[in-house]
């Protein structure tokens, strides 16, 4: 029987459109909703099975991605956010009333600096760019998914042509590495 992965991918991905240019992220609060306006397409779209990330009732992974922090505005009801882990690196922006993750600046020095995470899921508008790949996909384990139903999951996942990975995909980790060769010198800067 097949799992239910995240009601983004189950029935097929989204489609990409030319012309989206942005739109507005909403929360699930039935009165007073966050609104979070992101400029311009999102980048790294992907499913992820970490504990971190926010996940719409009932699914097994997020959908996640990134936008550059000076594209993403929170426009109206910003006074119910509050960041959930204020060590983490991912600063992860959720609203107190209904518990989504609006967005999630990285601000420390790191490869991800001034990209923030969003779930795009919550744009009212279509034609943001699908999930590429699968991350942190051991992860699901910790939210309490039995180990023997992993062969199984990543199967469905290659079967969608969300690759799985158990960190980032290829180009993110080479990305990353990059970033800290060049740091440590290993690398001509
Ligand atoms: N096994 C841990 C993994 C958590 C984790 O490292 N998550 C990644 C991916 S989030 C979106 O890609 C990460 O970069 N986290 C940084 C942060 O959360 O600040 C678990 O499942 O908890
Ligand atoms: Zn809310
Ligand atoms: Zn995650």
């Amino acid at each position: 029987m097949a799992e239910k992965l995240h009601p983004k991918i189950d029935n097929g991905l989204p489609k990409e459109s030319a012309s989206f240019a942005g739109g507005t992220l909403v929360c699930l609060c039935t009165s007073n909703p966050v609104k979070v306006k992101v400029k311009g397409q999102i980048a790294h779209n992907h499913a992820c099975g970490c504990t971190k990330c926010w996940k719409p009732d009932g699914a097994i992974f997020s959908v996640v991605a990134v936008a550059g922090t000076g594209d993403v505005t929170v426009t109206e009801n910003g006074d119910k956010l509050k960041v959930v882990d204020p060590a983490a690196l991912i600063q992860r922006h959720a609203c107190t009333g209904c518990g989504v993750h609006m967005y999630g600046p990285v601000e420390r020095d790191h490869p991800f600096k001034g990209l923030s995470f969003i779930h795009p899921e919550r744009f009212e508008e279509d034609g943001w760019s699908p999930p590429g790949f699968t991350a942190f996909v051991s992860s699901i384990i910790e939210s309490g998914v039995d180990p023997s139903r992993m062969d199984g999951i990543r199967g469905q996942l290659k079967s969608i042509g969300l690759d799985p990975y158990d960190c980032l995909n290829p180009g993110l980790m080479d990305y990353i590495a990059t970033w800290t060769a060049k740091k440590s010198g290993a690398l001509p800067a």
